[in-house]
């Protein structure tokens, strides 16, 4: 047992009390930074080298994708005999209900087979508004259907008692009965029929491990509920000041709940390895409680708080300042991390950073639909796998861009042997699991791709790559897994639903050699050596808050944000936002720093003077006369359908619109992407 003893060795007391403990239902209160992964981790491996549990009695579930493959990774590493299909249970709450729906539970039960795709939220939109068109439901307040659905799928009814009724309720059990004729789940389906087939008892773990179980929102503990028999044993590992996500429903006083429900023992990790003693004492200030956190590490730097005239002035500064920080060899670009409030700031930042040639990557979870070639080809893929699913069979003739361009009316025609035309694209559907297609490489020729992809277009080349790329990442995943060619095709496209493009690239890799761009939400687990916190402006971090519960949530996203951050924080606000929610100034939470651990900074790069610019790029408009823009001279700029520009990672678009700040370019392949004019190096090509 050297390994073990290894592993037990380099934990401290707590952590090593945390693996050892042999309660049946164990809560670790573990403060930020304080090991979580570590002894998450440490658990797995101990419970199997020494308590020799398989791991395959033992689920963990994690709220990432990233987290799951983390542990999993770790795992392997540690022991080079173990793979990835030795911990089957191991993943996303939705990727292991997906899992036990598909493998495990007796899912004919429900009215489902094991072979069911997995919906969007998209997707069973688009369900919805065809049986409103099919059946002429009668609906109010369509602009609202999803939030309404939403409410009734609750029990709850929205926009109080109607004078008459519309077809809200006969619309929801239609959907019900539809995705279950169809052989399709919603993300949510997946957890509730989970739910409702673990409570039979067929399956009962061992161990169930859960990480940030903090964030569990009321299905997911119904789901943990289901799956405990009398001989599961529990270890749920989470921060109480890192509870972020109340919106989307995690649980109030979960904490105390589990510990009454479960006859809990709790335990706890004081020690913070990961942050200065100055940014845990700046982090102490937004806990609502007198949580001590203790540290381990010296004092090191003061919190930087800077000023910046405007979100421009604030992206040409970190440009600079990254070049200073990696200048010297010491610092590389993935230990350096930005982090903002809401996504729709990183456009700013991303062009500023490309513009000076700053390797970076946004973290933003991007669905398929963000690139039109990729979603039309998975609702090709899943039509053909299951020729029930109506939807995508609709999605992918009725696409105008690659598909046939057909109307809903024409293909029921078709579907239904009511008319006269034909669709060549629906026979291959059709004749799909009849072709004997054996190997999935060949699926590009099956259906003939080349003429969907308009050979002439300038993006033919771009989208063909995208697809043999996709199609390369399933063969991979099939070889991998060892599985038949539609099965395998069917859980790799059920996996491109759960987690978007990261399918194609195993998400954000905090080892990319880039800087990385997220949101205070994305930032959750990760670590970097050098953090920025751009616009800590009153109206945006914290955001404008109704509900003194919201507010408080901010303040704990704060914490979150700031916890990441190992080496140095630095925090900045603007004096001229440009943005009507956003109050000039350091919002409350600057002031909340004690001074003595604060370094302010007035900002003394050049100013782009957003007011002149404007004035110039109105003026270029107005007249057609080249200008320059902030010393370069960029060719005329005109709002014109026609006019074609290439840009260094998309490639080339058409202009769609733009105003005196922003440019909206519709790139074949990557879709409609809006770009600040000041960064944006676009080439304008006639
Ligand atoms: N016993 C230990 N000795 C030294 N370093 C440790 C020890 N345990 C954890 N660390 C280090 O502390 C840092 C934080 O650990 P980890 O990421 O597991 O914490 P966490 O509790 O998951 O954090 P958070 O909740 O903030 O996401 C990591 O860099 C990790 O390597």
């Amino acid at each position: 047992m050297i390994q073990t003893d290894d592993m037990l060795r380099k934990l401290n007391t707590y952590q090593r009390d945390a693996v050892l403990d042999n309660s049946p239902a164990l809560l670790l209160n573990a403060h930020v930074g304080s090991g979580k992964t570590t002894v998450l981790i440490s658990k797995v491996m101990y419970l199997h080298l020494v308590k020799e549990i398989d791991l395959t009695e033992m689920v963990v579930l994690t709220f990432t994708n990233k987290a799951a493959k983390e542990i999993k990774d770790r795992i392997k590493a540690e022991n080079s005999k173990i793979k990835d299909k030795d911990m089957p249970y191991f993943g996303t709450f939705h990727s292991v209900a997906s899992k036990l729906l598909s493998k495990v539970l007796p899912i004919q039960e429900i009215g489902y087979t094991n072979r069911f795709t997995i919906m969007d939220p998209d997707e069973l939109f688009e369900m919805a508004y065809r049986l409103m068109i099919e059946h002429r439901f009668n609906i109010k307040f369509k602009n609202k259907l999803s939030k309404r659905m939403e409410a009734i799928k609750n029990g709850e009814t929205l926009y109080g008692n109607m004078k008459r009724e519309d077809d809200i309720k006969v619309l929801w059990e239609c959907m019900v009965e539809e995705k279950r004729k169809q052989n399709k789940m919603d993300f949510d389906d997946l957890i509730v029929h989970a739910t409702k087939l673990l409570e039979t008892g067929v399956f009962t773990p061992k161990w169930v491990i859960i990480d940030e179980f903090q964030d569990c929102d009321r299905a997911q503990l119904a789901l943990i509920k289901a799956m405990c028999g009398a001989n599961t044993n529990l270890f749920v590992v989470g921060d109480p000041n890192q509870i972020i996500y109340s919106w989307r429903g995690s649980e109030k006083n979960i904490f105390q709940n589990f510990k009454r429900v479960y006859d809990a023992k709790e335990m706890s990790l004081p020690i913070n390895y990961r942050s200065s003693s100055t940014i845990l004492e700046a982090a102490k200030q937004f806990l609502e409680d007198s949580t001590e956190l203790e540290g381990v590490r010296d004092e090191g730097s003061k919190i930087v708080v800077k000023n910046h005239y405007n979100p421009f002035n604030e992206a040409q500064y970190l440009c600079d300042q990254i070049k200073k920080l990696t200048s010297e060899g010491s610092v590389s670009y993935k230990d350096i991390a930005i982090f903002y409030r809401t996504q729709r700031q990183s456009k700013t930042m991303e062009d500023a950073l490309i513009k000076e040639k700053i390797p970076v990557e946004v973290s933003v979870k991007k669905s398929l639909k963000d690139i039109p070639v990729l979603h039309w080809l998975v609702s090709l893929l899943k039509a053909s796998i299951n020729h029930n699913d109506k939807n995508n069979i609709i999605t992918a003739l009725n696409n105008k861009e690659f598909g046939e361009g057909l109307s809903f009316a024409k293909i029921r025609g078709i579907i239904n042997n009511e008319s006269d035309h034909t669709s060549i694209l629906l026979d291959k559907i059709i004749g799909f699991l009849q072709a004997n297609v054996e190997n999935i490489s060949e699926v590009y020729d099956y259906f003939a791709l080349d003429d969907y992809l308009s050979p002439t277009s300038s993006t033919f080349l771009e989208n063909k790559t995208l697809i043999l790329d996709f199609i390369d990442s399933m063969k991979r995943y099939i070889d991998e897994k060892n599985v038949a060619l539609t099965e395998g095709m069917r859980e790799y496209l059920n996996s491109s639903t759960l987690y978007g493009l990261h399918i194609l690239k195993d998400s954000i890799d905090a080892e990319d050699e880039s800087v990385k761009l997220m949101t205070l939400h994305a930032c959750k687990g990760l670590e970097f050596k050098h953090v920025f916190i751009v616009g800590v402006n009153e109206g945006s971090i914290p955001l404008r808050t109704s509900t003194a519960e919201a507010r408080v949530e901010e303040k704990r996203l704060f914490f979150v944000g700031i916890t990441r951050a190992k080496d140095t924080l630095e925090i900045s606000y603007y004096t001229n936002p440009d943005d009507y929610r956003v109050l000039e100034g350091p919002s409350r939470f600057v002031d909340m720093l004690p001074g003595h651990i604060v370094a302010k900074e007035e900002s003394k790069e050049r100013q782009v003077d957003l007011q002149s610019m404007r004035k110039a790029i109105q003026k270029n408009i107005n007249t057609q006369e080249e200008v320059a823009v902030l010393d370069e001279a960029r060719p005329e700029e005109k709002a014109s359908d026609e006019t074609r520009v290439k840009h260094e990672k998309y490639g080339e678009g058409i202009v769609e619109s733009e105003d005196e700040d922003s440019i909206t370019v519709v790139f074949e392949a990557y879709g409609s992407k809006t770009f600040s004019k000041v960064f944006t190096s676009l080439e304008y090509l006639g």
